[in-house]
């Protein structure tokens, strides 16, 4: 059973108009896959108006034929390998996080969110494939959507939604779930579900989805598709919440992942092997879609200390994970500026107003701009929120001391950078060594002295301007991997394609084939090709131009993409001819589709001014045969049959070998 929807609210929602939707280019698609008879090549020429999305997809289709195959270059090829359902979702996907990367909800951290959801997808996908619960393509885009209702809500009411998400912060609140629903009489998976029925994503996936958040109440049976799947996507967001979890933080979540591991029955190895996997795809997935992420984990080395000791954050017990941080966890969504140029920002916390008047006054006079906390709590709060560069701090003070502020801090990605000084009544060794272990960067004693703060402080703001120089340079770093491995990515498309026709080209028509050939070896599987010859075309160049030859090649290339079947890959492999090659068929299926290919050239009207052009090809089919030494005596065989049909006069379809169900050598044309 589903969790329970009231959809009279959902449709009150969707009518306000207000939820995350697709846009542009990505609604084109979605529109366009829903239509029964759309060609690859009208949704490629679609995709392609969106330079970002067609490398994701490429990308994507990548992923997914690694292990096997030449790398996927272009739209139409990705298009191939991913199959339209897993397209439309993947569209859908990623139109979202273009559009809903940033938002008016100051308690939601988007990035965290998109970052969480990336993982999501790349776990799922990594695990489906060893788990077999679904066709992993699909299920990267299922676990991108996963929670796309935290994200709805925090669109529908971004004020309403930051005191639910600050609400659920406080100790001994009640789930998060309970909390909307008392505001927004809906929760957020309740959303997910209603919004992933609402795009059409397949049942199975609505189903599981809604779940996802509470998998021991599924009723699936034992062994069944929904229950491995629904194991996948809680393995892959485990994953998810330690990729976007402090450091700290991460070591407490391992058992879980080896408990939700266990029960898709991975071996501990693997379950490790395919989350380094998992890693480093996030990381290059990170890097194109421009998210700004944490340092990545190193599964291998937290599989190591799983026994190691964890200091629980205050309120919150070792090893408890119920409630992980999830992408609403902690207030990092205020991004203060972090230039050199900048004036320094520094956070007292002091309970004494005197002293914090005392050095708000040295503070001031050093051009610092200067915050004031009255106790730990506050000072936390305020850390995360202003992002100081420096922060002065007293040892002790009520609520929460000096150094369990340093040490709290130092647990959360924002407190790692602060350079922090403990301010103390005591200058012996044992207060210096705590205060260095708490984290703290520099110890000074009680009574303070102007000038001697004042050239700590210059100190200190050496290291953060050192810091923050590097952390400009990884950002430009960053930048600049993405750019090139997109500008890579258009080399090697450009490398591999026919400019005028925008098909693969004889390079790559020989590689493709060639792999072709070893997996229909391998597996035992049948292989034909084509090679497509235009009929007296010089001709054509020679009574009405080369541009006119152009145009036609053009059309003729559009006229035998239209006509070929999704598995068949086509090339232009010379002046005016094309080789199709065609994966799982056997000579007849070839026959037939090549027929198609002729009849679709014949019925082409062209015309070079006033003038209508007629043009047909002649086109030899072939397909392998146990007795073939390797693939140049196939593409021989489809020469020879492309031969035969010019001498039968042109405008039809030949092969010599034979066509009898079962022939696996002879001659004879058909
Ligand atoms: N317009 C144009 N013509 C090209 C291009 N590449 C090659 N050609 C021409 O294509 C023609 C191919 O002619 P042929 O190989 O003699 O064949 P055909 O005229 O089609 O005759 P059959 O194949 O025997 O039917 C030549 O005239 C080439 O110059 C191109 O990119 N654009």
């Amino acid at each position: 059973m589903s969790p329970p929807i009231d959809m009279n609210r959902f449709e009150q929602i969707r009518a306000s108009g207000d939820l995350p939707s697709p846009k542009g280019v990505a609604l084109s698609v979605i529109q366009l896959t829903r239509q029964q008879d759309v060609s690859i090549a009208e949704l490629a020429r679609v995709i392609s108006g969106d330079p970002a999305f067609v490398g994701r997809l490429i990308k994507a289709a990548n992923g997914l034929v690694a292990l096997s195959r030449r790398p996927v270059v272009s739209v139409q090829e990705a298009l191939m390998v991913l199959g339209l359902p897993a397209v439309r979702t993947m569209v859908l996907g990623f139109s979202l996080l273009s559009n809903y990367r940033h938002g008016a909800c100051r308690n939601f951290d988007y990035n965290r969110f998109w970052s969480a959801s990336l993982a999501t997808a790349l776990a799922t996908q990594v695990f489906a494939e060893r788990s077999r619960a679904a066709a992993a393509d699909e299920l990267f885009s299922v676990g991108l959507l996963s929670r796309v209702g935290e994200l709805a809500l925090a669109t529908l009411y971004p004020g309403d939604y930051e005191g639910v998400l600050d609400a659920a912060r406080q100790p001994g609140a009640p789930a998060l779930p309970e909390l909307e629903q008392a505001q927004f009489a809906l929760s957020h998976h309740e959303l997910t579900h209603a919004m992933l029925a609402d795009w059409g994503l397949p049942r199975i996936f609505v189903d599981v989805v809604g779940h996802v958040e509470e998998p021991e109440a599924a009723d699936y049976a034992e062994g069944a598709r929904s229950r491995a799947l629904l194991q996948t996507l809680v393995a892959g967001r485990c994953v998810a919440e330690i990729c976007v979890s402090d450091e700290s933080a991460r070591p407490a979540l391992m058992p879980q992942l080896f408990a939700e591991g266990g029960r898709l029955g991975f071996e501990r190895d693997c379950l490790i092997s395919d989350c380094e996997r998992v890693v480093r795809l996030w990381v290059e997935w990170g890097a194109l879609l421009q998210l700004d992420q944490k340092t990545p984990p190193s599964f291998a080395e937290l599989a190591a200390m799983e026994s190691a000791v964890i200091i629980p954050p205050p309120g919150q017990a070792a090893g408890e994970t119920r409630n992980p941080p999830d992408a609403n966890g902690a207030p990092e969504h205020v991004r203060l500026p972090l230039s050199s140029g900048h004036t320094p920002r520094v956070l007292i916390v002091d309970d004494e107003p005197r002293t914090r008047a005392n050095l708000r006054g040295v503070l001031e006079q050093g051009g610092y701009e200067v915050y004031e906390a009255g106790n730990g709590r506050q000072g936390m709060e305020q850390a995360l929120e202003l992002q100081p560069q420096m922060m002065i701090l007293d040892w002790n003070m009520p609520e929460m001391s000096g150094p369990d502020l340093v040490r709290a801090l130092r647990q959360t990605r924002i407190g790692q950078t602060i350079y922090m000084i403990l301010l103390t009544h005591r200058g012996d060794e044992e207060h210096l060594v705590e205060a260095f272990d708490a984290g703290a960067d520099d110890f000074i004693a009680k009574p303070l002295r102007p000038r001697v703060l004042a050239a700590r402080l210059r100190a200190g703001l050496r290291v953060v301007r050192l810091q923050q120089e590097l952390e400009r340079e990884h950002e430009e770093i960053r930048h600049f991997a993405a750019q090139l491995a997109v500008t890579n990515r258009r080399l090697q498309e450009a490398a591999l394609t026919d400019a005028l026709t925008g098909f693969p080209n004889r390079r790559y028509a020989i590689d493709r084939i060639q792999q072709e050939w070893t997996a229909a070896m391998r597996w035992g599987r049948p292989l034909a090709c084509m090679i497509i010859d235009l009929d007296n075309f010089k001709q054509i160049n020679d009574t009405y131009g080369h541009d006119v030859g152009d145009d036609v090649l053009r059309s003729a290339a559009d006229a035998l993409r239209g006509a070929l079947r999704g598995q068949d890959v086509i090339c232009r492999t010379g002046g005016d001819e094309f080789l199709a090659i065609c994966p799982e068929t056997d000579l007849p299926r070839a026959l037939t589709c090549a027929e198609r290919l002729r009849a679709a050239l014949d019925r082409l009207s062209l015309s070079a001014g006033e003038v209508k052009l007629q043009i047909s090809a002649s086109i030899g089919v072939a397909m392998r045969e146990s007795r073939m030494a390797d693939v140049d005596a196939l593409m021989k065989q489809a020469d020879l049959g492309a031969y035969l049909a010019k001498q039968k006069g042109r405008n039809c379809v030949a092969t010599v070998q034979r066509t009898e169900p079962g022939a696996d050598g002879g001659a004879a044309a058909s």
